[in-house]
């Protein structure tokens, strides 16, 4: 591992590593916070799952977290969205392919290969936080769009790993909508139950999981009614009982001005939860 970027920040460093990936079959960017606490003792840790188009620059350097993580004490781990590389297959749109692996693991042809971000952001990448930065193994995990997808996605396939999860502006049922579809059927094929696993709002129907879910979506998002969807996740969450706390934001749209604005409650969502003691 090498790290590519050290720059001081709210009493802490913002740090970028490249590490190798074995899941991947790539190097891989990720964005590190170390909170001034870190300098003292091991430090709960905050996963942020970005969006399309996505690296690990645009949360790091537009969402201002970082004031936040250090006054709560938690670092904040945001990966690159995609595998990378000259042999890594991908499409001439913007949301298929690099930039844009929507957290799964691919079973179809040409990206099977690489395309395995499920798996990179459940195990390979906690482990490699875990092992060398001074992390515990306390997790929460956030993202927007279709990393929101990610973050409730993972948090739900995943008892107990995570203490909480939160996202803004999610892809609740990327099943049902263009985005989604695009990408399952290129990525997993037009088996629409292997779709399933990787669609909160099919996994909150069976969920052993009860995490509360915490969703903040501005109501002048252009991507709102036809690829996010809250309204899906809300029915899904009556239905079943699941915990939800949607949040409606009156005039915010898909960028993240929305994001820098809710972060700072985010935060301290998942800080209350990382500092229980279990
Ligand atoms: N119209 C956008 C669609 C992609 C988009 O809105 N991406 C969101 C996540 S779904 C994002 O975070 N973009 C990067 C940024 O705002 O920094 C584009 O083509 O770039």
């Amino acid at each position: 591992m090498e790290r590519i970027e050290h720059r001081a920040s709210s009493g802490g460093w913002q740090d970028v590593y490249r590490h190798r990936s074995g899941v991947l079959g790539c190097d891989m960017t990720v964005g590190v916070y170390l909170p001034p606490q870190a300098g003292r003792g091991p430090c709960p840790v905050l996963y942020w799952l970005s969006g399309l188009t996505c690296n690990e620059q645009n949360f790091i350097t537009k969402a201002g977290a970082q004031r936040y993580a250090a006054e709560h004490g938690i670092i904040l781990v945001a990966p690159d969205t995609s595998p990378r590389g000259d042999d890594v297959a991908d499409d001439a749109a913007y949301d298929l392919g690099k930039g844009a692996g929507f957290y799964v693991n691919a079973t179809r042809e040409p990206w099977a290969k690489h395309y395995r971000m499920y798996d990179y952001v459940v195990d390979e990448l906690p482990a490699w936080v875990e092992a060398n930065l001074p992390a515990t193994d306390a997790r929460a995990v956030s993202g927007h769009s279709m990393g929101g997808h990610g973050a409730l996605v993972i948090a739900l396939r995943n008892p107990g790993r995570y203490r909480s999860v939160s996202a803004f502006s999610p892809i609740v049922a990327p099943s049902q909508v263009p985005w989604g579809a695009k990408a399952f059927d290129a990525y997993l094929g037009d088996d629409r139950e292997a779709w399933k696993q990787y669609d909160a709002v099919e996994l909150v129907k069976g969920a052993r999981e009860t995490l509360p879910l915490l969703v903040d979506q501005g109501d002048a998002d252009e991507f709102l009614a036809e690829q996010l969807r809250p309204d899906l996740l809300r029915a899904a969450c009556e239905a079943t009982g699941h915990p939800l706390q949607l949040r409606m934001q009156p005039g915010y749209d898909h960028s993240y001005y929305f994001i820098a604005s809710f972060i700072g409650e985010h935060v301290a969502h998942h800080a209350r939860a990382l500092k229980q003691t279990s």
